[in-house]
């Protein structure tokens, strides 16, 4: 772990990420739409479409899974392109949005947990915790710009970004709903919601499960900006420029400082958290809520 500018705080070759990928089209380059330029050239997988502009140092990385549920494959690739681009100097920061209409993130992917072995779900849950423990201690500045729903897993996604925009929609609610599905978030999710938004509101949102609306969110500290639909990006972008306007070195050190002790407790813990997650998931009576739950999404989409 570096300690000078060019700081790379992640721990790397947790994983190694690619040997997950299942014939994915990943590292594949393309020309931009409309356009060819320097810097122009987007790369990504069949789930993650990263879109640079070397001439300001930005990429913006779209998730565009169905609902952006956190399949393996998606965890893997999004994984693979955050460290592309903190491989890459030119880049100093993301911002992390959705393709995929009125949905940032539907949370894990509850198909990779119901009906798996343990062997499965151990895999899934380690991958994760490698996506995690890179975003929250990335170099890079992310922004996450909240364009759809965003609960659970999506929600501790954007919350390891640096700052959050979300879009103005009643429909968008952000939050840990874990023990609404009759599930319990883990310590480093606990973690991160306490940092976010303190201890008491934690301590309320996260036993009611609750899914703050956008001008809650705000109010609570859950995001930075809420701000029209169509002003999202644009909003990113500025407040990009914001992060981005101070010098690195003491950015990158400042977010070590602030962040290290909490991803440590998961680095200390990683396998006994694992065997956790397993043991709990794969009980006879979760999987039944978990199937229960499923059921109902799909149902309620008809
Ligand atoms: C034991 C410790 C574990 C702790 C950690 C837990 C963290 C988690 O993330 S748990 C997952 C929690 N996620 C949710 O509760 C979100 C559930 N989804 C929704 O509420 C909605 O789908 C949505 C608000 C995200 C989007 O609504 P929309 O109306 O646009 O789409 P739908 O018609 O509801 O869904 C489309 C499609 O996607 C499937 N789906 C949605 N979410 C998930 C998911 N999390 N996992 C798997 N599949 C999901 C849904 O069933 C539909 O599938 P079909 O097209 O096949 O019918």
């Amino acid at each position: 772990m570096a300690l000078a500018s060019g700081v790379r705080f992640a721990p790397r070759a947790l994983l190694r990420p690619w040997a997950l990928l299942r014939g994915t089209t990943l590292g594949r380059t393309e020309p931009a739409a409309g356009g060819g330029g320097d810097g122009a050239r987007r790369f990504g997988s069949q789930r993650v479409l990263v879109e640079p502009d070397a001439a300001s140092g930005v990429a913006v990385m779209k998730l565009r899974n169905p609902s952006n549920a956190l399949s393996l494959e998606l965890l893997t690739e999004l994984v693979i392109s955050l460290e592309k681009l903190e491989n890459d100097k030119t880049f100093r920061g993301i911002i992390l949005t959705s393709d995929c209409p009125r949905v940032f993130c539907a949370g894990l992917d509850l198909t990779e947990i119901c009906g798996r072995n343990p062997a499965h779900c151990a895999e899934y849950w380690k991958a994760m915790q490698e996506l995690w423990l890179r975003m929250y201690l990335s170099s890079l500045v992310l922004v996450a710009a909240i364009n759809g729903a965003c609960p659970a897993g999506g929600c501790i996604i954007a919350l390891s970004c640096d700052c959050r925009v979300l879009a103005d929609n009643p429909k968008y609610r952000i939050g840990l709903n874990e023990t609404l599905l009759g599930i319990i978030a883990p310590f480093w999710l606990k973690d991160t919601y306490v940092n976010t938004i303190g201890h008491r509101a934690s301590e309320q949102a996260l036993q009611l499960g609750s899914l703050f609306p956008p001008a809650e969110a705000l109010q609570v500290g859950l995001v930075d900006q809420v701000v029209p639909e169509d002003q999202v990006q644009s909003t990113a972008l500025s407040e990009m420029a914001r992060w981005l306007a101070v010098p690195d070195h003491a950015r990158q050190l400042t977010k070590n400082m602030m962040r290290k002790a909490t991803a440590d407790r998961l680095l200390r813990q990683r396998d006994a958290d694992t065997q956790n997650f397993v043991s709990f998931v794969c009980r006879d009576s979760i999987q039944k809520s978990l199937q229960a739950y499923l059921e109902k999404l799909r149902q309620r989409k008809g």
